[in-house]
């Protein structure tokens, strides 16, 4: 059977300590509730000792109900030359009224003079009593060990010692922690072995990702025998963060037969990782293991030629299990079997040796060559293959627009254009402003098209960005424009590109709205309706 590893989640503490990240107690709330279902066994819900708003998240915990995880609040162990009793670190955990304590004390005698600035005696006196006063309390102690690993090299005896204290007072785990993150695998695996042989208490391990090591030392730590693993959802934490869970979780349990969560569960880490990212507004980056957006996106025609035949022969495991997908994308890089991938994505039906495939392959490496980019662009590239298919049916041709923009002194720039459309054999002609040339082209777009095609109110667009292709020709330059649009429901990306930034928009634009069209009959307006758009209408 299977042997189990405790998965301890410090995401709302170690997690927070990482540059750029702060959570609200409602922040904490949500991301507690995913944990949860994620079923992860402990959650570090911050330190009671360190501020207000910890201490309100430990008195709201409760109502979130959980099913799956113990709440544990962190601390330090006493100040050096108090009582226990005395320590406002530790009466706190114990106010906030938590099942578990985590506390942390020294290994390392350098950080004991350095740090703490006291004897060594005194360091093992903290970490007894303090670790004996909360278990007196009734609590289950996790006593995470801060820089074993450095202490343990540097002075083995003595690191030894300070687990054996801790033991000694009752701590239910001892946590060996590579607080600076700078040790090796096999520096892990040689000194858990070692601990393993000294302490009878489960061990576990916590590794900072400072060679980017933190997954590969929980990995090993486990494999020498440690129980519980600490770590983070997408490795947020102190510096180069912690050792990242959504890495740790699934090659513990599908790559090497331990068991920490349901394999249901495991179908939700994507989701996940994206939840906490985006409550944390963090930025996760697409190559993430298991659970970025292009750990399973295929690029190169090699690949995507073979997955077509058999996907293990470029996925190291099936993206499902993690709850992520496999992708292709259509690029320079493509061959023909990467069209043939999409079009099957888009219910068309075509094959390899098709003329037509051929040529437009050759387009769309042209296009790139010119600075598209279609990976980033699924919907223009859509609207390409569907057009090279004859599967087009176009909701409107452009026929022309302009821009005007004046600015007095001292009054706002205003920008006006005028958009003129063959709205299926109707020539269509509106004017609009904005508050930019682009948002006064889409106003004006949309007043041609909103009256035949309701469905666009409730399109917007979400994210508009420019790249400039050839920096050399400064204003003169090339540039890409991606547009992002969503209907609530879904999203999509466009994208167009010009010497002229506002040509570049246009085309990313109509590319965005024409997607949004697609299959969308045209409603036709009845006289009455015509001649009030006309303004023929006696009032
Ligand atoms: C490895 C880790 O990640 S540990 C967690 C690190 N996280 C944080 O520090 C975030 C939260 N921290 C805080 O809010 C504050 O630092 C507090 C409230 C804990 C302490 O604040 P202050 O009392 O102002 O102390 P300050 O932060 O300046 O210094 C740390 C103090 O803790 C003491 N200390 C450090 N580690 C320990 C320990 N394991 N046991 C007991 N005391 C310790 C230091 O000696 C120092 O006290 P001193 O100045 O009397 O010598
Ligand atoms: C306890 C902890 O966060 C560390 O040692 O890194």
């Amino acid at each position: 059977m299977a042997t189990n590893v405790k998965i301890f989640d410090t995401t709302l503490r170690d997690g927070t300590q990482g540059e750029g990240i702060s959570l609200s107690v409602e922040d904490k709330m949500k991301i507690a509730r995913k944990l949860d279902s994620l079923g992860v066994h402990y959650i570090e819900g911050g330190w009671p000792g360190s501020n207000n708003k910890d201490i309100e998240f430990f008195t709201r915990v409760s109502e979130l109900q959980l099913k799956n995880a113990k709440v544990t609040a962190f601390g330090s162990t006493r100040r050096k030359d108090t009582l226990p009793e005395n320590d406002m670190n530790l009466n706190r955990i114990l106010e906030v009224g938590v099942p578990v304590a985590t506390i942390f004390g020294k290994s390392w005698d350098f950080h004991v003079f350095q740090a703490i600035q006291t004897t060594l005696e005194e360091n093992l006196a903290m970490i007894y009593d303090s670790v004996r006063y909360l278990k007196s309390k009734g609590l289950e102690v996790i006593y995470d060990a801060e820089h074993f690993f450095d202490g343990f090299k540097n002075n083995r005896d003595y690191a030894l010692q300070t687990i054996k204290k801790a033991e000694e007072a009752g701590a239910d785990w001892i946590v060996l922690c590579d607080t600076n993150g700078g040790s090796l695998p096999h520096e892990i695996t040689e000194i858990v072995t070692v601990v393993k042989q000294t302490v009878a208490a489960p061990i576990g391990i916590h590794a900072h990702n400072d060679c980017e090591l933190g997954v590969a030392n929980s990995l090993a730590a486990v494999a020498a025998g440690a129980t519980q693993v600490q770590g983070t959802i997408n490795g947020y934490g102190e510096r180069c963060g912690n050792g990242n869970l959504c890495s740790i979780i699934p090659n513990l349990q599908l790559k090497m037969n331990y068991s920490c969560i349901s394999a249901e569960q495991l179908q939700s880490l994507a989701s996940v990782a994206r939840y906490v990212s985006e409550i944390a507004n963090m930025h996760m980056p697409m190559n993430q293991p298991y659970v970025g957006s292009a750990a399973f996106a295929h690029k190169g025609g090699i690949h995507v030629s073979a997955i077509l035949r058999n996907s293990s022969t470029y996925e190291h495991i099936t993206p499902e299990l993690v709850g992520n997908k496999q992708r292709v994308l259509v690029s320079e890089l493509a061959g023909q079997s990467n069209l043939v991938f999409k079009a099957q994505e888009l219910g068309l039906d075509f094959d390899n040796d098709n003329q037509q495939t051929k040529q437009l392959i050759e387009q769309i490496k042209e296009m790139e060559h010119q600075g598209y980019q279609f990976e980033g662009a699924d919907a223009s590239l859509e609207l390409l293959i569907r057009n090279a298919y004859g599967k087009l049916e176009e909701a409107f041709k452009v026929e022309s627009f302009k821009i005007l923009m004046f600015k007095n002194e001292n009054q706002p720039v205003v920008t006006e254009a005028i958009v003129k459309l063959n709205v299926q054999g109707e020539t269509v002609y509106n004017a609009a402003e904005g508050n930019g040339p682009v948002n006064a082209l889409d106003n004006a777009l949309r007043k041609c098209l909103q009256q035949h095609y309701p469905a666009l109110q409730n399109i917007h667009l979400s994210d508009y960005k420019v790249r400039v292709l050839d920096e050399k020709d400064t204003t003169a330059a090339k540039v890409r424009v991606l547009i992002e649009s969503t209907d609530f429901n879904n999203s999509w990306s466009t994208v167009g590109v010009s010497d002229n930034v506002i040509e570049a928009s246009w085309d990313a634009l109509i590319d965005s709205i024409r997607y949004a069209l697609l299959g969308k009959p045209k409603v036709e307006l009845h006289v009455e309706e015509q001649r009030e758009r006309l303004g023929l209408v006696n009032h």
